[in-house]
């Protein structure tokens, strides 16, 4: 078996104040994608963050990537507001310590893979929301990154927009060899059957693992898939046990 891509073990996390979170056990294999859902406060961003290496676990075991090859992107595309689409894709190989030719030939390369590069120049004012996660994807990307952290980033989108970005994510992360595994956080229980290979539900009393469901169905999806039975049967279930995860009525999260 290959290493995993990054792994919680018996992972617990002691916040101030409130009850633990965890024991989390998850593992990522490399290339694999896995959606991490469950109610808000059950600990989703703070699992990421332990496979980040953000944040060391209280009690328990992290192994993360090498940092050098995890990106994340978060909600808000976080884009320097003074800087153009292609310095902002460059920034992450300039502070890697790539030459600035060297760091704006990839950038511009990464800003053509997500539809975007005649938008090199723009500001991210200049950007739709849509536009400016795609500068985001490319940042994260840009790395060439064995795990890709993704915290709920395409919440604050519209639904069509939403789901062009998951096919550009697909096609992204299969183009790529070796593909980088992907661990995405989302709310949507659709979204995640339809991007992820296999999901993990998370508790929302405990933060501990409640569930996990494979997907049916080959990655990248294939055309129409979202109207096949397969692809509605695994929706409900995990809708299901969505439902069974969140906390009883009167658990602060
Ligand atoms: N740095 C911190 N200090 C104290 N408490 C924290 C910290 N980070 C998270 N928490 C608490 O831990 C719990 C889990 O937070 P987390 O953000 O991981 O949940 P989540 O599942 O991602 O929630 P949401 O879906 O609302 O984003 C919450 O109760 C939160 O208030």
């Amino acid at each position: 078996m290959a290493e995993p891509a990054a792994a919680l073990r018996g992972a617990v996390v002691r916040y101030p104040g409130r009850s633990p979170l965890g024991p989390i056990d998850l593992v990522v294999d490399p290339g694999e994608i896995v959606a991490l859902v469950g109610p808000s406060g059950a600990g989703k961003s703070t699992a990421l963050r332990l496979l980040a290496g953000l944040e060391r676990p209280t009690e328990g075991v992290a192994t993360s990537a090498d940092p050098r090859h995890v990106a994340f992107v978060f909600q808000a595309p976080t884009l320097m507001p003074w800087a153009d689409a292609l310095a902002n894709v460059a920034l992450p190989l300039e502070l890697s310590g790539a030459s600035r030719e060297e760091a704006r030939r990839r950038a511009s390369a990464a800003l053509a893979a997500v539809g975007l590069g005649d938008r090199a120049g723009a500001r991210p004012r200049q950007l739709s929301g849509g536009m400016a996660m795609r500068v985001s994807l490319a940042r994260a990307l840009v790395t060439e990154p064995d795990l890709l952290l993704l915290d709920e980033p395409f919440a604050a989108l519209d639904s069509v927009t939403r789901r062009r970005l998951i096919e550009d994510l697909h096609r992204l992360w299969a183009a790529r060899a070796p593909r980088p595994a992907i661990v995405f956080v989302t709310h949507g229980v659709e979204e995640a059957v339809y991007l992820a290979a296999r999901s993990v539900v998370l508790d929302g009393a405990t933060g501990r693992a409640a569930s996990e469901h494979d997907h049916p169905g080959p990655l990248p999806r294939p055309p129409g898939w979202r109207a096949d039975p397969a692809f509605r049967g695994a929706v409900e279930r995990l809708a299901d046990a969505l439902a069974e995860a969140m906390p009883p009525a009167g658990v602060a999260a």
